[in-house]
């Protein structure tokens, strides 16, 4: 298949890319961004960027073929529901960053919940991986797009060592498991990423998605209306009480448990989250999002996030979005951080993929109600 594909952004084979060029690639982004938000278009088309480098494309034929081929689906996190809710920003909120969602408006939700993986059909309690995608603001309004995971940080640093890892993940057909002399190898080589695989091992499972938290874990930065600026991360923080899903819940529970689970939720009243921002201390890391923060960070409330309605993704309104963390409004821009650049280039792989798919009517099963939970 032959689709626009440009080598992604920080891929530079010369370690140590002049700020100059940081500088270009990261404005090029986001006028990127901003044209895909709109069109849906390819993103990425700075023609300064080498021939050699690991491009979109090809990040993303990795994670598909981990995933397997499921035309129409999103190529990572399939599997999800679609949601509508509010955002009211605070006061505390309008301090920090002159974006609209803080101007005490409430402002319209888009989102989508979902969880870790390719499969759109998978089991629910196979992935212990919850995610979070937001749009806040409607049409005609500058519009914030976000998406977030349930684990606190990332396993790598940078798109290489991820594209290394989605490689050595990759199931073995006989065993249907990564094979561990690949995946040994990748550790030895991204030894950072054993803390992840601690979090995973460790780390609770929530038993709802209305209980667990969501974390921005790239860093961006808030500019206010003086034009001060501030690295920050950012987390969804439930009002629900967290509840563990053990093991033996696990074995037990429906494979489509997490959207029945919402759906009876939502039928006695709407899904409440904290915005909370973490404010980055000097020296902290902003361009590593594999390197949590110190626990004693100055943390901020922003605004609270309602949720009032679910329905499936195969007809809701986020099935055709491209939920690209570079798609800001003015008050947000992003950190250097090479892994966020490349979120939104292989993005916007991934959509074209699938709204190309959908366009021919290759995924009638991605617009099939009966097919998604
Ligand atoms: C280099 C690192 C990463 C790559 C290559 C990657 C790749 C992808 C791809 C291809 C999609 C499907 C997009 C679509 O078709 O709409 C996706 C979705 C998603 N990603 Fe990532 N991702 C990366 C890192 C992250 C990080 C750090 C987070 C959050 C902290 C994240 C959160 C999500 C979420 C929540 C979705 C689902 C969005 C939705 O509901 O539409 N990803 N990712």
């Amino acid at each position: 298949m032959n689709y626009p594909d440009e080598p992604l952004p920080g891929s530079d084979p010369s370690p140590d890319p002049s700020p100059e060029r940081l500088r270009r690639a990261l404005a090029l982004a986001g006028i990127g961004a901003i044209a895909l938000g709109a069109v849906g278009a390819f993103a990425w088309t700075a023609g300064w960027l080498g021939a050699d480098r690991l491009t979109a494309g090809q990040v993303v034929d990795a994670v598909e073929a981990n995933g397997g081929p499921h035309p129409g689906f999103r190529r990572a996190h399939a599997k999800g529901v679609c949601i509508t809710g509010t955002f009211t920003g605070s006061a505390d909120g309008r301090a920090l960053s002159a974006a609209e969602a803080f101007s005490g408006e409430t402002l319209p939700v888009l989102g989508r919940f979902s969880i870790g993986g390719g499969d759109p059909h998978g089991s629910d309690a196979s992935a212990r991986v919850r995610s979070l995608a937001l749009q806040l603001g409607g049409r005609g309004e500058p519009q914030w797009r976000m998406a977030m995971n349930s684990f606190p940080f990332l396993a790598v640093a940078t798109p290489q060592a991820f594209h290394q890892q989605t490689l050595a993940s990759r199931p073995d057909p006989a065993t249907g498991k990564a094979d561990p002399v690949a995946m040994e190898a990748f550790l030895a080589d991204h030894p950072r990423a054993r803390a992840f695989q601690q979090w995973a091992k460790a780390a609770p499972w929530s038993d709802s998605w209305a209980n667990t938290e969501y974390n921005s874990v790239n860093a961006f930065r808030f500019v206010d209306a003086d034009g001060g600026e501030r690295f920050v991360r950012w987390s969804m923080q439930p009002r629900t009480p967290f509840r563990e899903l053990d093991a033996a819940e696990r074995e037990r529970a429906d494979a489509g448990f997490l959207a029945a689970d919402l759906d009876q939720r939502l039928q006695s009243g709407p899904l409440h989250w904290d915005m909370v921002v973490t404010l980055a201390a000097p020296g902290d890391v902003v361009e590593d999002p594999s390197v949590p923060w110190p626990d004693a960070r100055d943390q901020v409330v922003v605004g609270t996030l309602t949720l009032l309605h679910a329905e499936p993704q195969s007809t809701g309104a986020c099935r055709d979005i491209n939920f690209d963390p570079l798609v800001l409004p003015h008050g947000v821009a992003a950190s250097g951080d090479p892994i966020l650049a490349a979120r939104s280039a292989t993005y916007a792989q991934s959509f074209n993929r699938r709204q190309r798919e959908l366009a021919l009517g290759q995924g009638n099963a991605a617009t099939t109600p009966e097919a998604t939970p």
